[in-house]
C-alpha cells in the first residue's frame, strides 16, 4: 500500500464555469509555470495554477486517485453554465507504467479554458469566489536551443541484442507479444518552457493529443479510453511502419501494411486486449473486424477505434486503470510480458506509456497512453525522449530499431529549432 501524498485538507473547492468568447490558439494562453495541456486539432483543455493536487504510486495508484476524486467532487460546490465534458470542476492526470516507479499525480489547476465543438469556456477553481482572469496569449515562449541527443544507458546496439533476446523468449515461451523500448538524452543550454515544444507539436500532430502535466509531455496518436456522456470510445493502435517522404510510395507502404500478417498479428493482440478489458464495463460493444491505416507524418499505424456503451457507471479513470497496460504497450498475455520487460528492458519508464490525460467531475474524461513522450528532468535542461516497438515472433531487431528512431521524431524535432 502507498502512501499517497494529498495537498493539506482545504475547504470544499468552489468551481465556477462561464461561456466565453473564442479565446483563439489554447496553448497561447498558458503561463510558463504550472501550465497544463490537453489539445486536439485546436480543440481540448489547458489549466494553469495548482487549487489541489494528488500524487501517489504503488499498485494501487488509479484506485487511490479514483478514491480521492470521488471524495473531491463530491465535496467541491459546482457552478457550470456549459454543462458539457471537461466543463465544471477538471484534474489533469499522468500515471507511471509501472506500479513501483514513483511520480503518478492529479493537479485540480486553479483556471481551465476548454474549447469543444466551437463553444469556449473557462472555469475557475478556488476556495472562494474569484473573477475568470483575463483570456489574452501570454508573451511567446523560449525556443529551445543548443539541444544535443544522446543514447540512455542502453545504445542502440544493446537495445538489438536485448530485441533479440526478446524474440528468443517469445519463441521459447508462452508469451506473444512484448513491449520494448529505449529513451535518448537531450541536453539543452537552458532550462526548457515546455511551451515552445507543445506549440511544434500541437502544430505538426493535429490528429494527436498534445498533453503536459508536470513535466511530462508528448503528442500521443493513442487514446486510451474516453469516457462521454455514456459513449466508451478507445483507439488501439499497434502495427506501424515508417514514412519514407514520397506520398506515391508511403500510400504503396500502407497497403503492405494493411496486409502484413506480423503487423496484423499484433494489432490483434492489441484489441482483443482493449476489448477484453472493456466488456465487463459496456454493452453495445463494436470491435471492427479490420484496421484502418492511420497517417501520421513520421509513422503509419494499423488502427482501431472500439466503442462501447458504459453500463456500470465506472469512471473515464477506473475505465483507464483496467485497461492498462494493454498489448500496445505491454505484451501478450500481460503479466509475463510486463514481467519480462522489468527483466531485460534496463529503461525507468518513468510516466512513459502510461495513462495520462484529464477527469471532470461526472466521470467523463480522456486517457490516452503517454507516447510519443519526454519527461523534463530536475534541472530543467535535460529532457528524456522515449520509444518503444512492439516485438513478436518474426520481429528484426534492425527494424525494431529504425521504427524506435521514427517514433522519437516528433518530440526530438520540437526541441531542435526549425530550419531556416
Ligand atoms: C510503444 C509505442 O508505440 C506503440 C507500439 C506500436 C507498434 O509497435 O507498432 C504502435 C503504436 C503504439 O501502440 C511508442 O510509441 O513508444
Amino acid at each position: 500500500m502507498s502512501h499517497p501524498a494529498v495537498a493539506p485538507r482545504i475547504g470544499p473547492l468552489v468551481v465556477r464555469s462561464a461561456p466565453v468568447d473564442d479565446p483563439g490558439e489554447l496553448l497561447a494562453l498558458l503561463p510558463p509555470d504550472d501550465a497544463f495541456a490537453w489539445v486536439h486539432g485546436g480543440d481540448g483543455l489547458v489549466g494553469w495554477g495548482r487549487a489541489t493536487e494528488l500524487h501517489t504510486a504503488g499498485a494501487d495508484r488509479f484506485a487511490e486517485a479514483s478514491a480521492w476524486w470521488r471524495e473531491l467532487s463530491s465535496r467541491a460546490v459546482i457552478r457550470d453554465e456549459v454543462d458539457t465534458p471537461g466543463s465544471g470542476l477538471v484534474a489533469f492526470g499522468s500515471f507511471t507504467f509501472a506500479d513501483d516507479a514513483d511520480g503518478s499525480v492529479l493537479v485540480v489547476p486553479e483556471v481551465v479554458v476548454g474549447r469543444r465543438d466551437g463553444v469556449s469556456w473557462v472555469t475557475v477553481i478556488g476556495t472562494g469566489i474569484t473573477a475568470p482572469p483575463p483570456l489574452v496569449p501570454a508573451a511567446p515562449p523560449q525556443v529551445p536551443t543548443g539541444a544535443t541527443f544522446a543514447d540512455g544507458p542502453v545504445d542502440g546496439d544493446t537495445w538489438q541484442s536485448l530485441v533479440a533476446e526478446a524474440v528468443q523468449r517469445i519463441q521459447a515461451d508462452d508469451l506473444d507479444k512484448v513491449v520494448l523500448a529505449r529513451d535518448l538524452v537531450a541536453t539543452l543550454d537552458a532550462p526548457l518552457d515546455v511551451r515552445a515544444p507543445l506549440a511544434r507539436l500541437a502544430g505538426g500532430y493535429p490528429s494527436c493529443w498534445t498533453f503536459h502535466v508536470d513535466g511530462f509531455f508528448g503528442s500521443t496518436p493513442e487514446m486510451l479510453v474516453r469516457l462521454e456522456r455514456g459513449l466508451v470510445t478507445s483507439r488501439v493502435l499497434a502495427g506501424t511502419i515508417r514514412r519514407t517522404g514520397d506520398d506515391t510510395h508511403d500510400l504503396a507502404l500502407a497497403g503492405s501494411l494493411a496486409r502484413s500478417s506480423k503487423d496484423l498479428e499484433e494489432h490483434e493482440y492489441a484489441v482483443r486486449s482493449v476489448a477484453d478489458a472493456l466488456a465487463p464495463h459496456c454493452t453495445n460493444m463494436f470491435v471492427p473486424e479490420t484496421p484502418f491505416v492511420l497517417h501520421l507524418p513520421n509513422v503509419m499505424h494499423l488502427a482501431t477505434d472500439v466503442t462501447g456503451v458504459m453500463k456500470d457507471g465506472a469512471s473515464a479513470l477506473t475505465l483507464a486503470a483496467s485497461l492498462h497496460p494493454s498489448a500496445a504497450v505491454g505484451g501478450t498475455p500481460t503479466r509475463e510480458a510486463v514481467r519480462l520487460i522489468g527483466e531485460i528492458e534496463r529503461l525507468d519508464r518513468g510516466r512513459y506509456a502510461g495513462p495520462v490525460g484529464w477527469i471532470d467531475a461526472r466521470g467523463d474524461g480522456e486517457w490516452g497512453i503517454g507516447l510519443r513522450s519526454a519527461q523534463v528532468e530536475d534541472d530543467g535542461r535535460t529532457v528524456r525522449l522515449f520509444a518503444g516497438c512492439g516485438i513478436v515472433a518474426d520481429s528484426v531487431p534492425a527494424d525494431e530499431l529504425a521504427e524506435s528512431t521514427a517514433k522519437l521524431i516528433p518530440v526530438r524535432e520540437a526541441l531542435t529549432p526549425r530550419e531556416m
